[in-house]
């Protein structure tokens, strides 16, 4: 038999919870109806909207946000995208690659022209130029896609790792980190996201009934 120490079985365990995890919530997204993502995503999307002028208003200057494209029953926040940037703020949504599992940001405007990339999930054209490493630094806000989310900040996503890999990166560039937030319906947020030591926490939740600090957000002093 082979023995684990304390980490080994630490990870083993979170690992094996974070798989049951992951099926639960993804047979529970694959439910959602038409009508409970339009509402949800409706009244999430106006939440954020508010909690994001705020924070223009705060800067005094339009903000650089990263965003993602929804797949599936994820929910709908291409509206509020659309908003932000109408509003003059700067928007951008990644390009998936597989080969490093990292992801590369380019410009998102409602009338960009779009393809479908890996996993289905649309993507802007190659053609128009990523975001170059040191405008990293100047990223106000990032939302997060996830299945699950706890107060703690914990996030269960798809199992690649591709926002914990970039979110790392990030971090590297930068002193403080910007405000990580996620889009979710109410059943995402869940009691306990087991987490590892590469996951990187979310500042604050947005459901259809409003914005929630987490622990991690309120710890690094974000929810002002
Ligand atoms: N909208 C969105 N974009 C995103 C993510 C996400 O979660 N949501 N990702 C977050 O990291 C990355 C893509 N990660 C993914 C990893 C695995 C699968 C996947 O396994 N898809 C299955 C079926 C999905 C399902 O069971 O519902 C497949 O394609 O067969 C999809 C996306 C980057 N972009
Ligand atoms: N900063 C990192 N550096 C290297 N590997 C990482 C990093 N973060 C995560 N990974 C690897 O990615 C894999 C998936 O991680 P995890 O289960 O946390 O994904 P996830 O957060 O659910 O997925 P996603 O970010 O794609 O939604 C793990 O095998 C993990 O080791």
């Amino acid at each position: 038999m082979v023995e684990l120490n304390e980490d080994e079985r630490q990870l083993a365990s979170s690992t094996s919870s974070k798989h049951a995890l992951r099926v639960q919530l993804k047979s529970r997204r694959s439910a959602v109806t038409v009508q409970e993502r339009k509402q949800a995503s409706a009244e999430a999307c106006m939440h954020a909207e508010r909690w994001l002028r705020q924070l223009r208003q705060d800067a005094n200057r339009p903000l650089r946000v990263l965003a993602y494209m929804p797949f599936g029953q994820e929910l709908d926040i291409v509206p509020l995208l659309a908003v932000l940037a109408q509003e003059g703020n700067e928007v951008y949504v990644p390009i998936t690659h597989q080969a490093n599992r990292e992801m590369s940001w380019h410009a998102w405007h409602p009338e960009g022209k779009m393809q479908t990339g890996l996993y289905g999930i649309q993507e802007p054209e190659h053609t128009v130029p990523a975001l170059r490493a040191e405008q990293l630094v100047d990223v106000d806000a990032v939302l997060v896609p996830g299945l699950g989310f706890d107060l703690a900040g914990g996030r269960i996503g798809m199992g690649a790792g591709y926002y914990d890999r970039f979110l790392a990166k990030l971090q590297h560039k930068r002193e403080e980190l910007p405000y990580i937030a996620a889009l979710i319906y109410e059943w995402q947020q869940v009691a306990n996201v087991p987490m590892e030591n590469h996951d990187v926490p979310v500042h604050l939740i947005i459901c259809p009934d409003g914005v929630q600090w987490t622990y991690a957000g309120i710890a690094c002093g974000k929810d002002r």
